[in-house]
């Protein structure tokens, strides 16, 4: 459980217009890992239950460089479209998540064994002693708990990112996938997601006959 709150204090809050729409944007410190993160928010949420909410892990490459080795960029604006066309949701974006929380750094390192190696991605970080996966939910939960969410529609195809915001007192009411095609650049980055880290990736699953127009 994550019972510390979030300070008045440590919470700025701001209309945003986007070229989806306008958002409630709230910007916090986090009591506990002292990054600053930011929640958008779109409608009124009621008396916050089922509430459609994406939990995102930054990654300034794909996010806003448009990399395509990973597939959070198009996660990223398929998670707003998702909220927009509700007309009610929120999307929680994670700072201090870079590399799955290792940071960019490791993280490039990481990706230069990928690509020297043929290392996928949790032997690469492996390889070089950092975590497979640092990532704290912590601050979702707080902000979450903040924003009067009680109950969310939890948009992801990581069952662990799901137990582990329950386990810091979210309440999940269901799991919404969130599915992208594969492009060539994310076969493998996807691959890896869905064999060694447990993410229910169906659209990946080759056919009977061995070929797999998922990912063509
Ligand atoms: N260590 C490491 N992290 C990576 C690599 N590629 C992307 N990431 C990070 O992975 C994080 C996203 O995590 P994912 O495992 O792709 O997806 P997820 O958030 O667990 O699951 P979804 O909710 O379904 O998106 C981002 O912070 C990226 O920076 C890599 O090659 N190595
Ligand atoms: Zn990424």
């Amino acid at each position: 459980m994550s019972d510390q709150s979030i300070d008045p204090s440590a919470v700025a809050e701001s209309e945003l217009a986007t070229r989806r729409g306008v958002f409630r944007a709230v910007a916090f410190r986090d009591p506990e890992d002292g990054n600053e993160h930011l929640a958008l928010v779109l409608g009124p949420l009621g008396e916050g239950e089922d509430v459609l909410v994406r939990v995102h892990s930054e990654c300034v490459t794909g996010d806003a460089m448009g990399a395509l080795r990973c597939e959070c960029g198009d996660q990223l604006d398929a998670a707003l479209d998702r909220i927009v066309g509700e007309g009610r949701g929120v999307l929680v974006y994670l700072r201090g998540h870079e590399g799955r929380g290792i940071g960019l750094l490791a993280k490039f390192r990481t990706l230069a064994l990928q690509d020297e190696q043929g290392l996928d991605t949790v032997d690469s970080a492996t390889v070089l002693g950092l975590p497979v996966d640092a990532r704290d939910y912590g601050p979702a939960a707080r902000v979450l708990r903040h924003l009067e969410v009680r109950s969310v529609r939890l948009l992801t195809n990581n069952p662990d990112k799901g137990r582990s915001l329950e386990d810091h007192g979210v309440k999940v009411a269901s799991r919404v996938p969130l599915l992208m095609p594969a492009r060539a650049q994310n076969r493998a980055y996807l691959a890896a997601k869905r064999d060694r880290l447990g993410h229910d990736l169906p659209h990946l699953d080759p056919p009977p006959n061995g070929s797999d127009p998922a990912l063509g």
